[in-house]
């Protein structure tokens, strides 16, 4: 049955070929130093440690994925160079059994050699225990991190080694089909952890964080990988130390951003410049976790592989697009920052808008990061910056249900009681270009609903002519296609087709054709910043924000953002739990559309 690779493993083992040519800039040291060492200076032989990793990322325990029905789906031959991605990656590390030996400091033993260092600034927050140490453990579970990796946090909290180690061992996991030893492995892997205290505007508490860094790259080539989760206020003067004062000396350093980038075009546009004043674009990785998302990441292998979507895919064929993303809890815990953002900016002017401009893209030359995001930007540019006609806001409010009260967003504390942020935003965008011309792209988020999904929704138009219109009775809307890529949980990607009823009459139902990932896949899906901190450790930029595509970004919902605050626009209320403002529905049908997923049959 499977003839593809199917596992989440990379299927570019071409990270591995030496690389003298990729972007210069990112190699080079951003502040004074001079000394530039490329892959091609590492010997050859540990580049075939990197491509075990691979092979093991392929299938647990060889290089085949088993398929739940018992299909075997063979591995890719690793072969350096086989990559689809065509630029080579840069200035890898070599990977081997991850065992560490303590080295001696400050000796030039190991030139030859190279290391990455991973620093998370803000490590006591909430973002690095919950999402980035567990994916970083998950990773080195699975053989990915090089031979030489040290991780470090770095926040204002006093905190000794071994108190960051009990912190994070609280958060980290085990993949459910390799439990046997990790305990072992969560061992060695807090063992690689370290903590740094220091203020994040102090250049001199960056410059003996860079001293420990020097001891454990103990002369190697070093890399250098920064992770921002902190408040956004403080990303610049922690982007200036770090750069100042704990940039590599003679590899990379790349920095990882976290939204928000700015709240609006003229903000976003102050943050890059102020970032680029440190940082050359290429060293900067501005994640999006929702593309780090194994089903966001498939869409471009259904559509470009597959040739039964592609001849489909443009306003001759298809009706409307619907982006939903719910969530069954409120701000909890997160309204002070969601206060000053509000769903539009916290999920549609990114997470969706991201995965249209994937969805909608021309083909790209090729699978290079710059081709890709060329095709994305296009598609941002392309498009009519929304308007306050094409946009619904909700707020959730208080509700009882089993004798239980949910609260209201403006009950959280730290939500000022007159606000009228929304957490539900519905919107009807356009792409003015030939493939999409007058289709609606409808896109939906809220908070405190009745369910947490995520998920493209693509309908069709009718069949010209359907032989069998009648057998569907007046429901028009019942007899076309829809295509269903379920993002989470419970990844799926489902057709529904129009069947006839078995027997001797004609009754057509509907039915899906469904690729369910838990009944075909055995192997789990890794966490999306599993993805993103691989490729940022690899210099993959593909899945990350190019500053032009966040500028496009912006100027589409910045005038309407505007608006709504300016005019004071009162959000409709809902009780939370609750399917969200009926005004979404209004909206839909003004575009003689139905949201696909409140139908009796989803
Ligand atoms: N949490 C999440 O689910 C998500 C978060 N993000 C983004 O990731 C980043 C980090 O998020 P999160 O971990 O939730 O943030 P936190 O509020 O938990 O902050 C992270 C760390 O930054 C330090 N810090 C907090 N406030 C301040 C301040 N006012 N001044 C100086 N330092 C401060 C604290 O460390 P210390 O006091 O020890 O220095 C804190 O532990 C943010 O940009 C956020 O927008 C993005 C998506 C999801
Ligand atoms: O970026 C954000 O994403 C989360 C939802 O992420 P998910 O991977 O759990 O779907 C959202 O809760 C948060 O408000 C937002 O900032």
């Amino acid at each position: 049955m499977a003839t593809l690779s199917s596992s989440s493993c990379r299927s570019y083992a071409t990270s591995l070929s030496s690389s003298s040519s990729s972007s210069s800039s990112s190699q080079a040291p951003i502040c004074g130093h001079n000394q530039r060492i490329t892959l091609s200076s590492i010997p050859h032989r540990f580049l075939s440690a990197k491509i075990s990793c691979q092979l093991s990322r392929r299938g647990s325990r060889g290089n085949a994925v088993r398929m739940q029905d018992g299909a075997v789906a063979p591995a890719i031959t690793p072969v350096e160079n086989d990559s689809p991605f065509k630029k080579p990656k840069e200035n890898l590390p070599p990977i081997s059994p991850p065992v560490e030996t303590k080295e001696a400091p400050g000796f030039d033993v190991h030139q030859n050699e190279s290391t990455v260092t991973i620093t998370i600034v803000g490590a006591s927050g909430d973002l690095a225990k919950k999402k980035i140490f567990p994916a970083l453990f998950a990773l080195y579970y699975e053989d990915c991190l090089p031979k030489h990796f040290t991780i470090f946090g770095y926040a204002r909290t006093k905190m000794t080694d071994a108190e960051l180690r009990t912190m994070i061992s609280k958060t980290l996991t085990c993949r459910i089909d390799k439990r046997e030893n990790c305990g072992e492995k969560m061992d060695q892997f807090l063992e690689r952890c370290f903590y740094h205290s220091g203020q994040y505007d102090s250049q001199e508490n960056f410059a003996e964080l860079d001293r420990k860094l020097k001891e454990h790259e103990a002369g190697r080539v070093s890399n250098r990988l920064f992770y921002l989760s902190i408040p956004p206020n403080i990303f610049i003067e922690a982007v200036k130390c770090a750069s100042l004062s704990a940039s590599s000396g003679n590899g990379w350093t790349r920095v990882i951003v976290e939204k928000p980038f700015g709240r609006d075009s003229e903000s976003s546009a102050a943050l890059t410049k102020a970032l680029k004043q440190y940082l050359q674009e290429d060293q900067i990785f501005r994640i999006d976790h929702y593309l780090g998302k194994e089903l966001v990441e498939n869409l471009s292998v259904l559509r470009f592989s597959n040739l039964i979507f592609e001849p489909l895919w443009s306003r001759q064929y298809i009706r409307n697009v619907q982006l939903i993303f719910s969530e069954d809890f409120g701000t909890e815990g997160r309204g002070g920052y969601f206060d000053n953002y509000g769903i539009i900016r916290d999920i549609i002017q990114n997470h969706l808008l991201q995965i249209l401009a994937l969805f909608a893209m021309e083909t790209p030359v090729s699978l290079d990061a710059e081709d890709i995001r060329n095709e994305k930007v296009k598609v941002l540019r392309s498009m009519r910056p929304l308007s306050l006609e094409d946009v619904v806001i909700g707020q959730y409010k208080s509700h009882t249900k089993g004798g239980i009260t949910y609260p209201g967003y403006i009950d959280d504390k730290t939500v000022p009681k007159d606000s009228l942020t929304p957490t539900f935003a519905a919107a009807a965008l356009f792409i003015d270009n030939a493939r999409w011309d007058g289709v609606p792209f409808l896109m939906k988020a809220g908070k405190a609903l009745h369910n947490k999904i995520a998920e493209i929704r693509v309908q069709f138009r009718h069949v010209p002519g359907n032989l069998y219109n009648r057998n569907f009775g007046t429901d028009l809307d019942q007899a076309t296609n829809e295509l269903v890529i379920r993002v989470q949980p419970d990844e799926a990607i489902y057709l529904k087709i129009n069947n006839k009823v078995p027997g001797l009459g004609m009754r057509l139902d509907r039915s899906n054709l469904n690729l369910h990932y838990a009944a075909r896949y055995s192997k789990e899906i890794p966490d999306a910043y599993e993805r993103l901190l691989l490729d940022a450790i690899e210099g993959e930029r593909r899945l990350f924000i190019r500053s032009d595509e966040l500028d496009a970004a912006w100027s589409l919902f910045t005038p309407v953002l505007k608006e709504l605050e300016e005019k004071k626009i009162i959000p409709e209320y809902y009780p939370y739990g609750s399917r969200g403002p009926v005004g979404a529905h209004y909206l839909a049908a003004r575009y003689n559309v139905r949201w696909g997923d409140l139908g009796s049959e989803q």
